[in-house]
């Protein structure tokens, strides 16, 4: 969600086209490309297990004071730089290190408009390292050797913080999808959010056609961005792809597109706190 980057201290996107469906599908498709161009980039470099394992660096320990993991200690200060510039402002950022650890911004807050009931909001950042350092690591690097270390600390770090922070996005841009149903029609959501129903809010988010195109077009994308086209030119034949189109489509049917279920159903669970009981008549009223 960009600033229009004036004094005026507005953002270009207003409320309505936020809430629109479209609009947040829109976002979605495009964060396709940036998560697969960033699997990619990541699964240059081997699995390096020392990376994700807390306190494996004893430089780390000794001159950052730091026991959690390498690439825990890159995001806080990858995001520390972040936030001076007033990126975890915007309501679609979310910092994986606790907001209380990072520094404030440099410039005065902008005004964004109020999409998102803020009482609902949630930060998924914790699950989705568990899972991105047990399972996506390991399997789009698995062409290197299993558990191999080729050393590049640095680069492999810099690539994780990059996918991370495409997939926090898109996962957290399902509380806009959540907003937008849930304005679209509150009437059908009240009874199973009293109910703390689960399995009735997530059938009534989920949409099935939706998932199947998403999977097919993923397909597609990670087929087409991870061919070597360079051995294709020069030598008329088909290279060594640069990631593995079904593992690709696995995480995103596996790990993604669940969490995002998962962040959608979790806001809708608290899209009522703190609301009146006339506040909730009007919304079931509402057409
Ligand atoms: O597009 C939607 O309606 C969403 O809720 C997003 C999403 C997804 O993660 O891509 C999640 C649940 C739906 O079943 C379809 C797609």
């Amino acid at each position: 969600m960009s600033s229009n980057g004036s004094s005026g201290q507005h953002t270009s996107v207003d409320r309505q086209t936020l809430l629109s469906l479209d609009h947040i599908r829109a976002v979605l498709i495009r964060l396709e490309d940036t998560i697969v161009f960033d699997l990619i980039e990541r699964a240059q470099y081997a699995h390096n297990p020392p990376m994700y394992a807390p306190g494996a660096f004893k430089e780390l320990r000794e001159k950052e004071n730091w026991e959690a993991s390498w690439v825990e200690w890159f995001l806080k200060e990858t995001e520390a730089a972040h936030a001076k510039v007033r990126r975890f402002d915007t309501p679609d950022e979310y910092p994986f290190t606790p907001i209380e650890q990072l520094p404030k911004a440099i410039l005065p807050p902008l005004t964004y408009p109020d999409v998102l009931f803020k009482a609902a909001v949630v930060n998924a950042n914790s699950r989705i390292w568990s899972w991105y350092r047990d399972d996506v690591v390991p399997a789009i690097t698995r062409k290197h050797g299993l558990q191999a270390d080729d050393g590049q600390y640095g680069s492999a770090a810099t690539r994780d913080v990059e996918v991370l922070s495409a997939v926090s996005r898109r996962i957290h841009f399902g509380m806009f999808v959540s907003e937008s149903k849930f304005q679209s029609s509150p009437a059908d959501f009240i009874e199973p959010i009293r109910a703390r129903d689960r399995v009735k809010l997530e059938a009534l988010i989920t949409k099935p056609a939706v998932e199947a195109a998403l999977l097919v077009r993923l397909a597609e994308k990670a087929k087409v961005y991870g061919q070597d086209l360079d051995t294709l030119l020069a030598a008329g034949k088909q290279g060594t792809a640069k990631i593995d189109t079904e593992e690709v489509v696995r995480i995103y049917r596996e790990r993604i597109i669940p969490e995002t279920k998962v962040v959608e159903v979790d806001y809708l669970l608290k899209r009522l706190e703190g609301l009146s009981e006339e506040e909730v008549a009007n919304l079931a009223n509402r057409r």
